[in-house]
């Protein structure tokens, strides 16, 4: 037992804040390490390289002398044949880790969850500019608290992960997807349906120069708390219309604005009826 206290006392005593900043290097070191190779066949790999250090370690210990002899001799040819095996990979790390600046730094340690709000307003805002861009026309539906099944029903089912990429796709013209509405579920973030037809707003008040595009869009938003995000084909004017009520003209930065607020804000499943709905329908506009 006083062995133990005395191994302890002296570890504690040759403690500094240098030895605190080496751990902590070397577990940032090693969390690196991990993020790099999971997944990839170097995980099996590395595990294999454990359970070797382990049973290395162990024989010594316990005095297994053949064993141990075996062991030290397979870690030897290992590394030679890992430097082998591994040399593309290898080569690749170096490089990354040579173009690393200072600002992506963070990214080798930190995971970018491809689920996160402010992932999919990002993905959502750079389709809403490509295709205002190109004058393609877009129609997206943010579903929130109020289920648009009915709607769903109309289209075509993708429940599919967000993407920029898949968006600017399913509203290229001539392609099956493009006629319609895309529904996101803002809780999930994903794509529950393409080509899907919305009721069109009655609203005798509306422009004549609107369009069924945008009438759809308007129409959707009278009937639950949606927000429809809407690019025009004749123009490419970025609109979206809440509560029924249509903002036009507010580019990507007020696209932006309103994924925000209802995304990553105030998202309505947790706050339960949004604020800008509540407070739209408090100015009496429906
Ligand atoms: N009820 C609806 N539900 C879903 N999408 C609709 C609906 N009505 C029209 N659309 C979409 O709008 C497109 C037609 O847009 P139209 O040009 O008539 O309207 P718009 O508002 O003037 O649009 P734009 O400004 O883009 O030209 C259709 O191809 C279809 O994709």
């Amino acid at each position: 037992m006083s062995q133990i206290t005395s191994f302890f006392n002296q570890i504690f005593q040759s403690f500094t804040i240098l030895s605190a900043i080496d751990i902590l290097i070397m577990t940032f070191i090693i969390y690196a390490i991990i993020r790099l190779i999971k997944g990839t066949q170097a995980e099996q790999v590395a595990k294999g390289i454990i359970i070797i250090l382990v049973i290395t370690q162990v024989s010594d210990w316990i005095g297994l002398v053949t064993v141990n002899f075996v062991f030290k001799n397979i870690i030897t040819v290992g590394l030679l044949a890992l430097l082998i095996m591994f040399q593309p990979e290898l080569r690749k790390m170096l490089e990354t880790i040579g173009k690393t600046n200072v600002k992506h730094l963070k990214d080798i340690f930190m995971e970018k969850d491809l689920d996160s709000p402010s992932v999919a307003v990002d993905q959502i805002v750079e389709s809403v500019s490509a295709l205002s861009k190109t004058k393609t026309g877009l129609l997206v539906v943010i579903e929130r608290q109020v289920p648009l099944d009915d709607v769903v029903e109309t289209g075509v089912k993708l429940d599919s992960l967000l993407s920029t990429e898949l968006l600017n796709n399913i509203f290229q013209y001539a392609t099956p997807l493009h006629d319609g509405a895309v529904i996101i579920n803002s809780e999930t973030l994903r794509i529950r349906a393409a080509a899907c037809l919305l009721p069109l707003s009655q609203n005798k008040n509306l422009s004549t120069s609107i369009g069924t595009r945008h009438r759809a869009g308007i129409g959707i938003s009278e009937h639950s708390d949606c927000v429809s995000l809407m690019v025009s084909e004749e123009n490419g004017v970025i609109s979206y219309a809440i509560g029924g009520k249509l903002s036009r003209f507010v580019g990507e930065r007020g696209i932006r604005r309103i994924l925000t607020e209802i995304l990553i804000k105030e998202p309505s499943h947790k706050n339960g009826k949004s604020k800008i709905l509540r407070r739209k329908n408090s100015d009496g506009k429906k």
